[in-house]
């Protein structure tokens, strides 16, 4: 297979917006029920001003691999003027949209998720992936007024950045990386990508799917989900438990680079979305991590068997987009007994 974003940039687009019926090329045998299970908990909330956050946080690790965040600092209107600029975006004419098409190869930009290829069916999503500054891909839509788009993704970006330091050094606290493992947090190396998604209305979500089931592969992902239902997670022995949007709370994702530096400590979430029939869904993604010269690999305690093998962040990067669902256990290290 070609690599990975070449084959997202290759599938047909489907103009979301002169759709009345689902096309084949939509319609999912079973969507709902990969387990047949449907879960009725749901995700702690943690509270970051709170003195036990950082213990808060590693039970909701341990047992759910995400959680709600509130009192997080970033400011609602922030939140609101991404949300303004998203709409601005993804309601605009399909021609328009495709003139910021990602294009082969790289990863920012218009499209499916990179994840669709390895999907027999398309996913009823469009996406937008920002990494630093998205002139490049806006002055292609708006030649003349890309500046305030630019202006907000980046701020929103910096805001990010600042919450996801915060949040991951208390984890790396918890899973007890040495000091001189986690310098790159706070600085400018770190890596960090946002995504802004759209889930269009859909005259059949029964058969349709938003975001397929995947974890991410960041160490770890801040997710504002605007007003609609929609997110999953698969909760071991549970099925899949929505995670509904609550007001003014970001949900926050453990991503495969934690489930490697926890030694599985922290398991990656595996998450999926679904659709509305009359409404449509925004959701945006800042992924963090280390950048992608550094090597991870499980803490080395005294008496703990790491079961992952050290590579860089680049190596597992490349792993996973050629094969997301065998991509941790190909660098799981063999058990002798
Ligand atoms: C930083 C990244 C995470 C992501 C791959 C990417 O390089 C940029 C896009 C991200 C995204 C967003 C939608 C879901 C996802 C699985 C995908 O297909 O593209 C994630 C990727 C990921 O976490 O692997
Ligand atoms: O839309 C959502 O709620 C989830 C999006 C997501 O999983 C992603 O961007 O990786
Ligand atoms: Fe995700």
């Amino acid at each position: 297979m070609a690599n990975i974003s070449e084959e997202a940039a290759n599938r047909i687009p489907l103009d979301f917006s002169s759709v009345k019926s689902l096309p084949d090329s939509h319609a999912w045998p079973h969507p709902g029920c990969s387990d047949g299970l449907s879960g009725s908990g749901s995700i702690p909330v943690v509270d970051l001003m709170d003195p036990n956050a950082m213990e808060a946080i590693g039970l909701a690790c341990e047992s759910w691999g995400a959680f709600q965040l509130n009192n997080h600092g970033i400011p609602l209107s922030l939140i609101e003027q991404v949300e303004v600029q998203a709409t601005r975006l993804f309601t605009l004419p399909a021609h328009r949209k495709f003139k910021a098409q990602r294009s082969p190869g790289s990863i920012t930009g218009y499209g499916p998720a990179l994840i669709s290829p390895f999907f027999p069916k398309s996913m009823w999503h469009e996406g937008f992936t920002i990494i630093g500054s998205p002139s490049d891909h806006a002055k292609r839509i708006w030649p003349y007024d890309h500046a305030r788009f630019c202006e907000i993704m980046e701020n929103y970006q910096k805001q990010m950045k600042k919450l996801a330091e915060e949040v991951t050094r208390m984890i790396l606290k918890l899973v007890g990386v040495r000091d001189e493992e986690k310098e790159w947090v706070g600085s400018s190396e770190s890596s960090g990508a946002l995504q802004l998604n759209w889930y269009p209305p859909c005259p059949e979500p029964e058969r349709a799917m938003g975001l397929a089931p995947h974890t991410d592969t960041s160490l770890l992902t801040i997710l504002y989900q605007a007003q609609t239902s929609g997110l999953e997670i698969l909760k071991q022995g549970e099925g899949w438990v929505p995670v509904r949007p609550h007001p003014g709370a970001l949900v926050v994702h453990a991503g495969d680079l934690l489930h490697v530096m926890s030694n599985a400590r922290f398991p990656s979430v595996l998450h999926r979305v679904t659709v509305n029939r009359t409404r449509q869904r925004y959701s945006f993604a800042y992924f963090y991590g280390p950048p992608q010269h550094c090597v991870i690999s499980p803490p080395a305690f005294q008496n703990s068997v790491p079961r992952f093998r050290a590579l860089t962040v680049k190596e597992y990067m490349d792993i996973k987009a050629n094969n997301p669902d065998l991509a941790l256990s190909s660098i799981t290290i063999a058990s002798t007994h």
